[in-house]
């Protein structure tokens, strides 16, 4: 799977739309950020996505196949990874989380070195000891991207990646996750603070009535520089 294009997706909580038909795409080594308002059905989107809500309505085309979402469920499982925004740790120390992350096949000498490598790949080692319960929000969420790092999942959706961090943790996770996407992963973020991800963004959408609309950076940058009141116009170039 290079690409995957989803399309037609409906959900409804109860007898209230939140999904009316929209459609994405998701590629390999690429970024794509979802925004919408309070409530929009940015959420409801990742758990469909990620397997966990069977949704009304739904279609994935892989480029070979059309999937319905018990087949995408089936042939992803191994391939899709949802972070929540508090991503579960267990309790022990980091090295006893990534450990977790790895597939039981694996022996003990290959174990002890791919730990080895997630650990400098997140810039963990110092804290390998230490038990998860006591991380910082920023080291929690670069145990949680090591871990995704080690199970190397096609896809891994992220629910407010970078909430409550500092400048410098934001940053750093933010490293993550380009790492991730450039070593091929197809990375789908919902945030409301489209700025931060704006230099790891291939694709930026935005969810409102149940629609996905794409934002272009003429957008972007019309919502983020303010209109001078007495702009110049010469006669007739302006809207009237
Ligand atoms: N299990 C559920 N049962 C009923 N209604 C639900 C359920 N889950 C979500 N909703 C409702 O569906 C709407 C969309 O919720 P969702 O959590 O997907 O929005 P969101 O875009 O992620 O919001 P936020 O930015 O606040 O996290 C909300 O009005 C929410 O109350």
């Amino acid at each position: 799977m290079n690409t995957l294009h989803f399309r037609q997706i409906h959900q409804y909580h109860g007898k209230r739309p939140i999904l009316n038909g929209l459609a994405l795409r998701l590629s390999q080594g690429e970024c794509c950020l979802l925004t919408g308002d309070n409530g929009a059905g940015k959420t409801t989107l990742l758990r469909i996505l990620g397997g966990f809500d069977p949704p009304k309505q739904f279609e994935a085309d892989t480029g070979f196949s059309l999937l319905n979402w018990s087949q995408y469920r089936k042939l992803l499982r191994d391939s899709v990874l949802y972070l929540h925004q508090q991503p579960y740790l267990f309790e022990g120390s980091v090295r006893d989380n990534l450990n977790y992350a790895l597939p039981r096949a694996v022996d003990k000498a290959q174990r002890q070195e791919r730990i080895r490598q997630a650990l400098q790949w997140a810039g963990l080692e110092h804290l390998a000891d230490t038990s998860a319960k006591t991380l910082s929000g920023g080291e929690y969420q670069r145990v949680a991207l090591a871990r995704a790092w080690l199970r190397q999942p096609r896809i891994l959706l992220l629910d407010e990646p970078t909430a409550n961090m500092d400048k410098d943790a934001r940053l750093r996770t933010i490293q993550l996750l380009r790492q991730l996407r450039d070593e091929g992963m197809a990375l789908l973020i919902a945030s409301h603070d489209p700025d931060y991800f704006s230099s790891l963004v291939n694709q930026h959408l935005h969810l409102q009535d149940g629609i996905l609309q794409t934002v272009t950076s003429a957008l972007r940058l019309a919502t983020i520089v303010p209109l001078t009141p007495h702009t110049h116009h010469h006669s007739g170039a302006g809207l009237s």
